[in-house]
C-alpha cells in the first residue's frame, strides 16, 4: 500500500529513471515528478499507516476556502472567464456540485439565482444553451440538468421543462444510433451520455431514445480497450467515462470487452504521481480522478449485478488521495489538474468528485482515508456525478412529476 513515506524515496527512482529521453512529454513529466517531490517533502508528515493517527494536519482538505472560492465565482467570476462565455451553464453545474461534495452551505440568494439563471438559458424548444438566447447544446443541457438536480430543491426541479426538454433530446438523435450534439452538430461519445443521463435523471423514457445507441457506443471501444469519441478514435478517459457511464444506463454494459478495458483504465493511474492519466503517454491531470476513477464504481456496481466477481476498486484509492492533496490542492481554494496550474471550477468539481470516490474505497479497504475523517466528503453516485442525496431526492421527485 502506497504512503507518503514511499514518495520520500521516490528521489532515487527519479534519478536513476533519467533514460536521456528529452521529449516535450518526457521533459514535462519529470518537472512534474519533481514538483510533486518538493510538496511531499514540504510537508511534514509522520508516517500514514505505521501511527495510525499520524499528524496529516497539512493534508486536511480546505473547506472553507474551497467554499469561499466556489460562491465567489459564482457570485462574480473574473472576466478571465468571458471566454467560456458559452458555458456559463457548466459553471453552474461545476462550483454546485463542488459545494454539495464538500457538504458546504449555499445562501438562499445564490440557489435563486441560478434557478432565474438556469431558466434564461432554457431554449424556448428544448434543452438547454450555455447562457441566455443561445443555441439549445446537449452538452449545457446535461449541465444545467445536472446542476438544478445537484441543489437539492423542489422549486429547481420544477424550473425543467421535461416536455421541451424530452422534444429536444428526440430530435438530437441520429439514425446511427448516436446523437447530435445540437442539431445539425457534431455526432460523439459526449452527447450520446448527456443525452442519456439528461432523460434518466428526470424519469423521462429512455427506451425512446436508446435504440441503436449501445451497439454505437461499442463501435468506439478502440484495440486498447479505452473508448474514443467516435468509432476509430483513440482511446480517452473522457470519452471511456461517458461509455461505460451510458451503457451502464442503458443495462448493456456487458457487450463491451472488458477485459481490456479493466486493462487499459487500470494502467492510466500513474506509479509516481498516484493520479490519472486520460490516455497513453500523457500527463497526469486532476480531472481524470473523476473521469477515469468514476469508472471502477461503474465497472463494481455492473459485476456485482450480474454477480461476477471481480477484485473491487482496481486501482490504488489511496495514491489517488495523495495526489490530490499534495499535487492538486491550493491553499487559496479550489484544485488544479496539476501543482503548477491555476485552480478552476471545472477542475475543482472534477478533482472533488475523483476524491470522494477513492475516500469511498480506502475506506473500505483500510477503515482511514487520507488526512482524517475531518476530510469526508459526501458520496456522489458516478453514473451522473452528482451526490447520492441529490439524486435521490430527484428521483423521488420526479416519480410523481
Ligand atoms: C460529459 C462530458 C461533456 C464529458 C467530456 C469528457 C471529456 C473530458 C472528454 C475529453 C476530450 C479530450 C480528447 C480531451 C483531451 O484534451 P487534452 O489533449 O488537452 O488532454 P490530455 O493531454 O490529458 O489528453
Ligand atoms: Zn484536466
Amino acid at each position: 500500500m502506497a504512503s507518503p513515506v514511499q514518495f520520500r524515496s521516490f528521489n532515487e527512482k527519479y534519478e536513476c529513471n533519467d533514460d536521456g529521453n528529452f521529449s516535450f512529454s518526457s521533459t514535462e513529466q519529470k518537472r512534474i515528478e519533481a514538483m510533486l517531490f518538493e510538496n511531499y517533502n514540504s510537508l511534514v508528515l509522520e508516517p500514514f499507516e505505521s501511527t495510525g493517527d499520524a499528524d496529516l494536519s497539512e493534508l486536511t482538505i480546505l473547506r472553507q476556502k474551497h467554499t469561499a472560492y466556489l460562491l465567489r465565482y459564482l457570485k462574480n467570476c473574473p472576466s478571465s472567464y468571458a471566454t467560456l462565455d458559452a458555458s456559463r451553464s457548466w459553471m453552474c453545474y461545476w462550483a454546485v456540485n463542488a459545494l454539495k461534495i464538500l457538504d458546504a452551505e449555499i445562501p438562499a440568494d445564490v440557489v435563486q439565482n441560478i434557478i432565474a439563471f438556469l431558466k434564461s438559458c432554457e431554449h424556448p424548444e428544448g434543452g438547454y444553451g450555455g447562457g441566455p438566447g443561445q443555441l439549445a447544446h446537449l452538452a449545457p443541457t446535461y449541465a444545467s440538468v445536472m446542476c438544478l438536480v445537484s441543489l437539492q430543491n423542489e422549486e429547481a426541479l420544477k424550473s425543467i421543462n421535461k416536455e421541451t426538454l424530452f422534444k429536444f433530446l428526440k430530435k438530437c438523435k441520429h439514425e446511427s444510433g448516436g446523437f447530435y450534439m445540437h442539431e445539425g452538430g457534431e455526432i460523439d461519445m459526449r452527447s450520446a451520455y448527456c443525452a442519456l443521463a439528461t432523460c434518466e435523471v428526470v424519469g423521462l423514457p429512455l427506451e425512446q431514445i436508446s435504440e441503436g445507441v449501445a451497439e454505437w457506443i461499442i463501435s468506439c471501444q478502440s484495440y486498447e480497450g479505452g473508448f474514443g469519441g467516435e468509432p476509430y478514435t483513440e482511446a480517452h478517459g473522457g470519452y471511456t467515462f461517458c461509455a461505460v457511464a451510458a451503457l451502464v444506463l442503458l443495462n448493456r454494459f456487458r457487450l463491451a470487452d472488458m477485459e481490456s478495458l479493466l486493462r487499459w483504465t487500470t494502467r492510466r493511474q500513474m506509479k509516481y504521481e498516484g493520479g490519472f492519466q486520460g490516455r497513453t503517454n500523457k500527463l497526469v491531470d486532476g480531472c481524470y480522478s473523476f473521469w477515469q476513477g468514476a469508472i471502477f464504481p461503474l465497472l463494481d456496481g455492473e459485476m456485482e449485478r450480474e454477480g461476477r466477481s471481480l477484485e473491487k476498486g482496481l486501482f490504488e484509492a489511496r495514491m489517488l488521495e495523495e495526489y490530490i492533496l499534495v499535487g492538486c490542492q491550493s491553499i487559496h481554494g479550489g484544485f488544479k489538474d496539476k501543482p503548477d496550474k491555476p485552480v478552476d471550477l471545472y477542475h475543482t468539481c472534477y478533482v472533488l468528485s475523483g476524491l470522494s470516490i477513492a475516500q469511498k474505497y480506502s475506506l473500505a479497504r483500510d477503515g482511514k482515508i487520507l488526512g482524517g475523517d475531518v476530510n469526508i466528503l459526501s458520496e456522489i453516485n458516478p453514473v451522473f456525478n452528482v451526490t447520492v442525496t441529490s439524486e435521490q431526492f430527484a428521483k423521488e421527485y420526479f416519480t410523481s412529476h
